[in-house]
């Protein structure tokens, strides 16, 4: 299956099970791949025909900078929920790195794949 894909989306939030990470806003980076059939865009060149990248990360800004999980885990499929049910894709990998959060890392995180059931 095809692929559209979002890399390195760098967005700030309120994220975190610690005090002191309630009261400050933090980096969190997505890796997305969405499963898409490429073919239709590619033969009509009109993006109406696309998994419109630049529509998905806009949510996805909106929905991470608004939000204030304790944990990655949960962030991430919220995030994951978004893409399957208001973008229509049956497939999503997505990592959620959360750089600088363990000293001596360059980041740490979660890495989900989840399936559109209906
Ligand atoms: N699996 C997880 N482990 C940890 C998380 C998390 O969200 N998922 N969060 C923290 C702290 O918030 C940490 O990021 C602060 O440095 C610790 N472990």
């Amino acid at each position: 299956m095809d692929k559209v894909f979002i890399e390195a989306l760098e967005i700030e939030c309120v994220i975190g099970i610690y005090d002191w990470e309630r009261k400050i806003r933090q980096p969190v980076v997505f890796d997305i791949e969405m499963a898409f059939d490429n073919t239709r865009p590619a033969a009509t060149d009109d993006i109406k025909d696309t998994l419109d990248y630049k529509a998905v990360s806009k949510r996805l800004i909106q929905f991470v900078s608004e939000s204030d999980f304790g944990l990655v885990e949960s962030l991430a499929e919220r995030c994951a929920a978004i893409i399957l049910e208001e973008f229509g894709v049956q497939h999503v990998r997505l990592k959620l790195a959360k750089p600088g959060a363990v000293r001596g890392s360059r980041a740490v995180g979660v890495i989900i794949e989840r399936q559109r059931t209906a």
